[in-house]
C-alpha cells in the first residue's frame, strides 16, 4: 500500500505537488491522472525516494522508500527519462541492476521473456525505439517482483498492440494482489486499465474515487431529440420539469430519460425523427474538470487573430 500524507514540493517559489493526499492499495490499478505539468511525476519521484518532500510523508507498505534493504525488491518503478547506458545491451542492463540488488540472474531472463525483449536481448540500448526502451523500463520495474508497482505514463511511445499489453500486465499485477499505480495524461487509456483514480490538477487532489464513480458523476449525459415540431414538443419536456436547449429541429433535454420523451411525443402526437442517448465522452469530463489547471493550454483560434 502507498499512502501520501499531505505531500508537498516546492522548487524555489513554485509549487509542484500540494498537499497532496491519497492511499493506493493492493490489488487494484489506481490510475494517477492529471494534465502535463499537474505534478505526477514529481509526486512518483517522492514515492520512490528519488526527490524529498518538502513537507509531507509518503510511505510504501508502512515504510519509507529510502529505508529499505531491497528497493527493487519492495518497488518496482518505470519513471520518465530513465537513464541507460547507451552502450549496454538490455540484458547487460538488467544483469547490473540484479547484481546490485542480489536478484538471482535466472530472473533476468523471465522479465524478458514478460516484456518480450528476448530477441533483442543482445543489442545496445542506445538503438532501442522508445517502446522498446518502454518495455525494458518496464522489465527493470518487475526484475525483484515487487508487491508495489509505480509506472510514470507506461504508455508512452507503445503502439495500439504495446498499448494493451501495458494495460493487461496492470491489471495482472493487480490480480496478483500488487499494489499498481499508473500515470497518464489520457483518460480514456486510463478508464480502461484502473479500477480506481486519483486526478491531480496543478498539484493538487481534484479526484479520488472509483473509475465507476468519476464516470458516473463526470460524463454528462442527455437526451438528443429531432422533431419537425420542435417548439410543441419543448413545451411537453418543460411542463414534466425537464431542461430544455432548442436548436433548429434538434432539443438537448435533460432531467427526463429518452423513454419519458418518446412517451410524451406520442401522447402530444409529435412525430419524433431521431431519439437517443448522448453521453459526453470521459476525456471531454476529464478536460472540464482540469480545465481550470491546465499549465500549458493552447490558445483558443480567436485569441491568437486578436
Ligand atoms: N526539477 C524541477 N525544478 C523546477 N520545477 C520543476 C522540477 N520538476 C518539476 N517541476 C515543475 O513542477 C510541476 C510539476 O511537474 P511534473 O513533472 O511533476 O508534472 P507531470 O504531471 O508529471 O507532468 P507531465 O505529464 O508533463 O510529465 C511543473 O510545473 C514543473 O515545471
Amino acid at each position: 500500500m502507498i499512502v501520501a500524507s499531505d505531500l508537498t514540493k516546492r522548487y524555489g517559489d513554485r509549487v509542484a505537488v500540494d498537499g497532496v493526499s491519497f492511499t493506493v492499495r493492493p490489488g487494484h490499478v489506481t490510475g494517477f491522472l492529471g494534465p502535463n505539468g499537474a505534478g505526477k511525476s514529481t509526486t512518483m519521484r517522492m514515492v520512490i525516494g528519488l526527490d524529498r518532500p518538502t513537507s509531507g510523508t509518503v510511505t510504501v507498505d508502512g515504510a519509507r522508500y529510502a529505508d529499505s534493504p531491497a528497493p527493487l525488491r519492495a518497488v518496482g518503478a518505470l519513471l520518465e527519462a530513465r537513464a541507460l547506458h547507451p552502450g549496454r545491451t538490455a540484458r547487460a542492463h538488467l544483469r547490473w541492476m540484479a547484481a546490485s540488488n542480489g536478484i538471482p540472474v535466472a530472473r533476468v531472463e523471465e522479465v524478458l521473456g514478460l516484456v518480450g525483449l528476448e530477441s533483442v536481448a543482445g543489442q545496445r540500448v542506445g538503438r532501442f525505439s522508445l517502446g522498446m526502451g518502454q518495455r525494458l523500463g518496464i522489465a527493470a520495474a518487475l526484475l525483484g517482483d515487487p508487491p508495489v508497482v509505480v509506472l510514470d505514463e507506461p504508455v508512452n511511445g507503445l503502439d495500439p498492440e504495446g498499448i494493451r499489453w501495458v494495460r493487461t500486465l496492470a491489471r495482472d499485477l493487480a490480480a496478483e494482489g500488487r499494489t499498481v499505480l499508473v500515470s497518464s495524461h489520457l483518460m480514456a487509456e486510463m478508464a480502461l486499465t484502473a479500477d480506481h483514480l486519483v486526478v491531480i490538477g496543478r498539484g493538487r487532489v481534484l479526484a479520488d474515487c472509483s473509475t465507476r464513480e468519476f464516470i458516473a458523476e463526470h460524463a454528462a449525459s442527455y437526451v438528443k431529440v429531432r422533431t419537425p415540431q420542435p417548439g410543441q414538443l419543448a413545451e411537453l419536456l418543460r411542463r414534466s420539469g425537464a431542461d430544455v436547449v432548442r436548436d433548429g429541429d434538434e432539443l438537448r433535454v435533460q432531467g427526463v430519460d429518452t423513454v419519458t420523451t418518446g412517451e410524451l411525443a406520442a401522447a402530444g402526437g409529435l412525430v419524433l425523427h431521431e431519439l437517443g442517448l448522448v453521453t459526453s465522452s470521459l476525456e471531454e469530463a476529464f478536460m472540464t474538470l482540469t480545465a481550470g489547471s491546465v499549465e500549458f493550454a493552447a490558445a483558443h483560434p480567436a485569441e491568437v487573430s486578436r
